[in-house]
C-alpha cells in the first residue's frame, strides 16, 4: 500500500518554536511508520497570534498519539521505547441485519441488528480494562459501529477518532489543534484490507436456500474450505492474501512499536488472521468458527503471539492476571476511576 504522506500541524506554547528546523528534533522510524517532528520559521504562523510546528509523518497511519498510561509506556519517558508485550484483541462484529436475515452479505455494507448493537456494548465491557492505543476496523459500517459501541464501554474514556487520510483535505479538515485532546483519543484506521471475504455471486442470497439449491456440501466448501472461492468470490486463502499482509505491514509494527491494538473485522477476514497468528493448518481453519461480537484477546511477546482466549467480563481477575502488565494497568484504572 502506498504510503501516504501527511503534515499535522499542533498548537504548542513552547517559544522554542523560533528556532530553526531541526531535521533530528525527533525521529520515529519503523518499516511502516516513520515521523519526524521539527520546528520551522518558514512554518510558523506567528501572525496568528498562536505558535505552530509541523509534524511530518509518512505513513497511511495516523498522528493522534497515545502515550498514556497503557503497560506500553506508563514505564516511559516517552512512546518511542519498545515495550516487552503488547495487547491484540480481535473482534467479529455484532449481528448484522443481513446475518439475522441469513443473507450472505460479504462485502455488502449492511448495519448492526438491535442486538448487534447489544453484543458490540458487552465486547465492549469484556475489554473495557484491557489497554487499546489504536483501533483497526474494515471499511465497512457493521465493524466500525462495534469498534465505537465496544469503546464505549472502557474505562478509560478515551475517544476513538477515524483517521481520514484519503486525502490532503481530509486530512487537514479533521486536524485537532489540542496535545491534551489528542491524548484522550485513541486513533481508528478504517481499512478494505479487513473486509469480509468477498462472497461473489453468493452475496445476498439466503444460506439456506442456497444449500437446498446447490446442496449442503457444495455451500460448506464456498463457506469453509481454505481454497475453493464461491462463485466470482474470494476463497480464505484470497482473502487472507490482503488481510493477512494487512496485519503483517501495518498492524504488527505498531504492536511491536509498543501499541495495544483492537481489530474489529468480519468473520473469515479474522479466521484468516487467527489462521496466521495460531499457524493453523488449512485443515485446522475449516473447522474455525468465530461468533459475533466475541472479543479474542493475545499477547504479543517477543514476536510470537499468545493466545489468551476471551475475557469473560470486566470482573473477571482471570484474564488480567494472563500477564503483569494487563494486571498493572487494570489496578491503575481502579485507581484512577475509583
Ligand atoms: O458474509 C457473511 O455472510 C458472513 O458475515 C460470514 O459468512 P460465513 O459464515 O458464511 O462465512
Amino acid at each position: 500500500m502506498a504510503a501516504a504522506v501527511f503534515h499535522q500541524v499542533i498548537g504548542t506554547p513552547h517559544s522554542s518554536l523560533h528556532h530553526e528546523f531541526r531535521e533530528n528534533t525527533l525521529r520515529l522510524n519503523s518499516n511502516n511508520f516513520r515521523l519526524e517532528i521539527g520546528v520551522s520559521r518558514r512554518v510558523c504562523h506567528r501572525s496568528d497570534q498562536r505558535n505552530f510546528c509541523v509534524v511530518k509523518a509518512s505513513t497511511s497511519q495516523t498522528s493522534v498519539f497515545d502515550p498514556v498510561s497503557s503497560p506500553s509506556t506508563n514505564n516511559t519517558n516517552n512512546s518511542k521505547k519498545k515495550s516487552n508485550e503488547t495487547a491484540l484483541i480481535l473482534m467479529r462484529h455484532g449481528e448484522s441485519l443481513w446475518n439475522e436475515k441469513n443473507l450472505f452479505t460479504g462485502c455488502v455494507d449492511v448495519p448492526l441488528t438491535k442486538k448487534g448493537v447489544e453484543e458490540a456494548i458487552e465486547a465492549g465491557k469484556r475489554i473495557s480494562n484491557i489497554p487499546v492505543d489504536m483501533i483497526y476496523t474494515s471499511a465497512l459500517i457493521r465493524a466500525q459501529m462495534t469498534a465505537m459501541l465496544a469503546m464505549t464501554q472502557h474505562r478509560r474514556r478515551k475517544v476513538p477518532i477515524i483517521i481520514h487520510n484519503e486525502s490532503e483535505q481530509a486530512r487537514t479538515w479533521s486536524e485537532i489543534f489540542s496535545e491534551d485532546t489528542k491524548k484522550q483519543s485513541i486513533p481508528v484506521i478504517a481499512a478494505w484490507q479487513l473486509n469480509e471475504r468477498m462472497y461473489g455471486e453468493l452475496q445476498g442470497l439466503n444460506k439456506q436456500e442456497t444449500a437446498d439449491r446447490y446442496g449442503k456440501e457444495q455451500v460448506h466448501e464456498w463457506r469453509r474450505s481454505y481454497d475453493i472461492p464461491p462463485p466470482n468470490g474470494e476463497s480464505l486463502e484470497m482473502c487472507a492474501e490482503r488481510a493477512v499482509a494487512y496485519f503483517k505491514d501495518q498492524i504488527e509494527p505498531q504492536l511491536l512499536s509498543g501499541k495495544n491494538v483492537m481489530i474489529a473485522a468480519h468473520g473469515n477476514s479474522l479466521r484468516s488472521i487467527i489462521m496466521y497468528l495460531d499457524k493453523l493448518t488449512s485443515q485446522e481453519v475449516i473447522s474455525l468458527e468465530l461468533s459475533t461480537g466475541i472479543p479474542m484477546l493475545y499477547i504479543f511477546k517477543e514476536g510470537k503471539f499468545i493466545r489468551r482466549g476471551s475475557p469473560v467480563a470486566p470482573t473477571e481477575a482471570g484474564v488480567y492476571a494472563y500477564t503483569r502488565g494487563l494486571a498493572q494497568y487494570r489496578q491503575k484504572l481502579d485507581e484512577m476511576f475509583h
